[in-house]
């Protein structure tokens, strides 16, 4: 393939309610859109990264720099040496002497892989390997001001037909609403994230947690305290699936010899692209580990290629690719909907999605052309 250039743009897009986690409030949606121009097709990436660093160290205006300043420069010298041999999977070594800054690696790649994929007529989900035409579909519910709001978006979302409840919780808002959801709606799937919000001295709480026979519980701990999850894991019944702490299928691999871990969620950005994240699949797969695919309010670019990753074979547990209506009123792509508690995996080459370009403009807020 060939790359003739690379737009790096910041689009805006206000959220249908307020999304509250442990480590912060979202109402607006600041997403780095990466639009990779090839001969013959253009592709298409979006970069996880929030407007403040509260996830991860990255944030979306550091995302723009560091691709603007080090990973565009990288692109275009590595297309200069490899030719004809440059494409997806050139990306990631090309951008390898670079450290961390993952949100941003995948945004580009996947932009390019979407640019290449749609230039051979080959669709994420047959690239990857999906093996469903639809996927199981959760929804993440945030941290809300009381225990009523909270009841009746449950009810709302199990009527709406999602298969997973996933529950933001921190210090002083765990039992509560883990056993009033049980009370009100009884054995639904439901699953609780800490956001690393917990610490070892807190076991003897989370133990509690398994009164509730929770499927599992995310990330309660700090990102770098595999040790600490570990010793979790021998002290409590409820699973523990990582998030934050699985940033690499070398991260997941340590994570669970460990016993860190017994659950992954699979979140291709995090692990700086779908290529990796194809990876951790294969790893967890090969050591019975089942993954399901996080989220991270992704427009329907991001959304379309999640939800094809969900549809390989390791994915077993609904994930976070809830339908786009959850966060968004009017999305970038056609909007993903949940019927049957499911969302169908798009079959068009690439993402299978294109961004509508007068809602793209719409919601962009600057926009820059880089020359590759
Ligand atoms: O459904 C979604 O896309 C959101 C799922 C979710 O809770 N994502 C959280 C998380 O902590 O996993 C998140 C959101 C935004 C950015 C980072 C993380």
């Amino acid at each position: 393939m060939k790359l003739t250039g690379i737009e790096t743009r910041i689009v805006e897009m206000p959220l249908v309610t307020p999304f509250r986690t442990s480590f912060g409030t979202e109402t607006v949606r600041q997403v780095l859109v990466v639009r990779a121009v090839a001969e013959g097709a253009e592709g298409w990436g979006e970069c996880g990264a929030s407007e403040s660093p509260l996830y991860s160290s990255e944030y979306t205006a550091g995302a723009q720099d560091v691709l603007e300043r080090f990973f565009i420069p990288a692109l275009r010298t590595a297309q200069q040496e490899l030719g004809d041999d440059f494409g997806a999977h050139r990306v990631a070594p090309a951008l390898a002497p670079f450290k961390q800054h993952r949100l941003a690696k995948s945004a580009l790649e996947t932009a390019v892989l979407d640019a290449q994929l749609r230039t051979q007529g080959v669709s994420f989900a047959d690239y990857f390997g999906a093996v469903r035409d639809s996927v199981p579909c959760g929804v993440s519910l945030g941290i809300t001001d009381t225990m009523d709001q909270l009841l009746n978006t449950v009810e709302a979302s199990l009527a709406a037909g999602y298969l997973r409840i996933k529950l933001k919780i921190e210090p002083g808002w765990d039992l509560e609403p883990v056993r009033a959801v049980r009370d009100r709606f009884g054995d639904i799937d439901l699953q609780v994230d800490a956001n690393a919000a917990y610490r070892r001295s807190d076991a003897r709480l989370l133990a509690r947690l398994d009164a509730f026979e929770l499927t599992l519980l995310e990330q309660p701990l700090p990102a770098d305290d595999l040790l600490g999850h570990a010793a979790l894991a021998r002290e409590i019944a409820t699973p523990i699936c990582l998030d934050e702490s699985a940033t690499s299928s070398r991260a997941v691999a340590t994570a669970v010899e460990l016993g860190a871990c017994s659950i992954i969620n699979i979140k291709p950005g995090r692990v700086g692209g779908y290529l990796e994240a194809r990876r951790i699949h294969d790893l967890c797969s090969a050591n019975d580990i089942p993954v399901w695919c996080g989220g991270m309010l992704e427009t329907g670019i991001g959304r379309a290629a999640n939800v094809a990753l969900a549809a390989l074979p390791g994915f077993t547990m609904p994930g976070d690719t809830s339908a786009s209506e959850r966060y968004y009123q009017t999305d970038l792509t056609e909007p993903f909907r949940l019927v049957d508690g499911r969302i169908a995996v798009p079959h068009g080459p690439g993402l299978g999605v294109t961004p509508i370009p007068e809602i793209l403009e719409r919601f962009t807020v600057s926009r820059a052309w880089h020359p590759v």
